[in-house]
């Protein structure tokens, strides 16, 4: 009997006989199932299995480790007889075309966080579900098109986000007997925060007004902004959407001026989109300083964007800072009370 707490059910009563919702669903079990496997496998420890081990280079010049490529094989495997045209991967140039006749693509990231994977840290799967176009290339759609997104992160306990384009929902994975339980319901990231995520050891590549909103954090109650802020770095981001979704906060991978980083690091089609389908679903905002992330449209399936989610009101406070670099106390323009409030 199919458990009514579980990820079946829940696609079954979203898909009812609707036959593109019913391709989606098959998608996300599929999904699912690569979720399980890959839970099992990261569970092993990769301590002399060779997991962390650098095998090769993938498209974007990143080095390829054992698990990323792996992780890519489980994935398109566990699609393989879902009726999904075609996976577009991280970990591949070009997408495999599964069934010509499909009606959905899937787009993913097998392994998100790879440079965690010696130090038994969080890690995870994101993945994005577009139509499969007739004509043209179905995975340079905007992401405002997804049908479903959302991303399976290993932690201490394996974790499938998911949103259907209904909010925003998290599955547990029972290891007990495999099956993915609802564990919360329409997540909400709360307004406001006071917690941001960015990996600041890039600081002096950053431009003039992410340094300027940086500065004004780190300058804590005494400062413009007022209030003291905490920091976390996981380096991980389905670890950091995770922490967002539960507790709010703000993530930040902005372009800066290192070569290949004009466009910051994360990728446009199975990182950032999915990513922010899922924090728009659950009333956060994504954008790339200047444009909402979902009104993008990719003209290359592995191409990088700056990122920056989160709850709502920083979100707007790091586009303000990009708009006027100047930090409101160094400016005449801007009093140290001016625009802030
Ligand atoms: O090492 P950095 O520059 O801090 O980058 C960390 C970021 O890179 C990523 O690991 C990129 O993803 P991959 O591991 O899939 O390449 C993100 O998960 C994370 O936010
Ligand atoms: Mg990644
Ligand atoms: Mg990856």
């Amino acid at each position: 009997m199919t458990d009514r707490n579980g990820l079946t059910a829940h696609l079954d009563g979203w898909a009812g006989r609707d036959a593109t919702r019913k391709a989606v669903a098959r998608a996300i079990l599929g999904l699912a199932e690569a979720g399980r496997r890959i839970s099992a496998l990261v569970a092993e420890g990769v301590h002399g299995s060779g997991h962390g081990a650098v095998v090769g280079e993938n498209s974007g010049g990143d080095s390829q480790k054992q698990l990323d490529w792996q992780t890519h094989e489980i994935v398109v495997e566990a699609l393989r007889f879902t009726g999904v045209a075609a996976v577009g991967s991280e970990e591949a140039e070009a997408p495999d075309v599964l069934d010509p006749n499909g009606a959905v693509v899937v787009a993913v990231d097998p392994l998100d966080g790879s440079s965690n994977i010696d130090n038994n840290v969080a890690i995870g799967t994101i993945f994005a579900i577009l139509p499969a176009l007739a004509e043209g290339d179905s995975f340079l759609q905007p992401g405002s098109r997804q049908l479903a997104a959302g991303f399976v992160v290993y932690g201490p306990h394996t974790d499938l986000v998911l949103t259907l384009g209904e909010g925003t929902h998290i599955f547990t994975l029972d290891p007990e007997d495999g099956v993915f339980r609802i564990a919360l319901s329409n997540v909400t990231i709360p307004t406001d925060t006071a917690e941001f995520a960015i990996n600041a050891s890039n600081y002096r590549h950053w431009q003039p007004g992410i340094r300027a909103w940086f500065d004004d954090c780190i300058a804590g109650a005494a400062g413009p902004r007022e209030k003291d802020f905490n920091m976390r770095w996981v380096a991980a981001l389905v670890a950091e959407a995770t922490r967002i979704l539960i507790r709010g906060g703000i993530f930040l991978y902005p372009g800066d001026d290192r070569r290949g980083y004009a466009q910051g690091r994360l990728r446009l089609v199975y990182e950032a989109n999915p990513i922010a389908f899922v924090v728009e679903q659950a009333g956060g905002r994504a954008t790339n300083g200047t444009e909402r992330v979902l009104d993008l449209v990719p003209t290359d399936l592995h191409q990088r964007t700056p990122l920056i989610f989160g709850s709502t009101t920083e979100v707007g406070q790091v586009e303000f800072y990009e708009r006027n670099p100047v930090p409101a106390d160094r400016s005449p323009l801007f009093g140290y009370r001016g625009l802030f409030r």
